[in-house]
């Protein structure tokens, strides 16, 4: 069957800019809690962004090894409907939220992403980055999609470095489940361009 690639828009701050990506085609909006990223948001503007969002969009907060005391407090007032974990966090840590999530990997050469994949199985979708010394992630950079394995056993959510002049051939290449984005679809980092994501998401549909 050949299915439509879902599309994440991450990095998203503002309520208009969120509203406006979900009614380009988005089916996923990401919400940074991470401080040295440029894409931070606050609680209150988290709140902001959740509440300009139509019906059947989902709304993702990444993390980067939160302290587990207060991602539960902001569970308790910010209604996300998924986790994104992209640091060093364990499964344990993962699944002890009673939320559904996703974990990020940051690929490198010699990732066995079949064992990392076992690991994190109870996840909703494995998301692979590209692996960068130093830093997370939303970097911008891509890496070689030859080094994912064919028949991973998790939904498999590409991203690292997409933009909208190359995301139609990795959906060709890869086939992955869905598609994410953050620099790729900026006019300068932290900052969305909305003329790039209705680019982005007309070039991933029509890979
Ligand atoms: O977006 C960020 O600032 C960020 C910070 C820390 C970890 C992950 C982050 N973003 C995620 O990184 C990947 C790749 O982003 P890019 O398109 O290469 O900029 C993506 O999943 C973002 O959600």
């Amino acid at each position: 069957m050949n299915q439509q690639v879902r599309i994440k828009i991450c990095g998203l701050r503002d309520p208009a800019t969120a509203r406006a990506a979900a009614q380009m085609g988005a089916d996923a909006i990401g919400l940074v809690f991470y401080e040295p990223s440029p894409r931070n948001v606050s609680v209150e503007e988290a709140k902001a962004v959740l509440a300009a969002l139509p019906a059947f969009v989902t709304s993702v907060g990444l993390f980067v090894n939160a302290d587990p005391d207060w991602l539960r407090d902001l569970l308790q007032v910010l209604p996300l409907d998924l986790l994104q974990f992209h640091g060093d966090e364990s499964p344990e840590y993962c699944r002890s939220f009673g939320k559904p999530w996703i974990k990020a990997v940051r690929v490198k050469q010699d990732t066995n992403l079949i064992e990392y994949a076992a690991q994190f199985h109870d996840a909703r979708g494995l998301l692979v980055d590209a692996f960068v010394e130093g830093t997370p992630g939303g970097t911008g950079e891509a890496f070689d999609w030859s080094l994912i394995p064919e028949d991973l056993p998790l939904p498999l959510i590409l991203s690292g470095g997409l933009n909208p002049g190359n995301v139609s051939e990795a959906v060709a290449a890869v086939a992955p489940w869905a598609v994410d984005v953050s620099s790729g679809v900026e006019s300068t980092r932290g900052v969305k361009d909305l003329n790039k994501v209705a680019q982005f998401i007309k070039a991933a549909r029509h890979a």
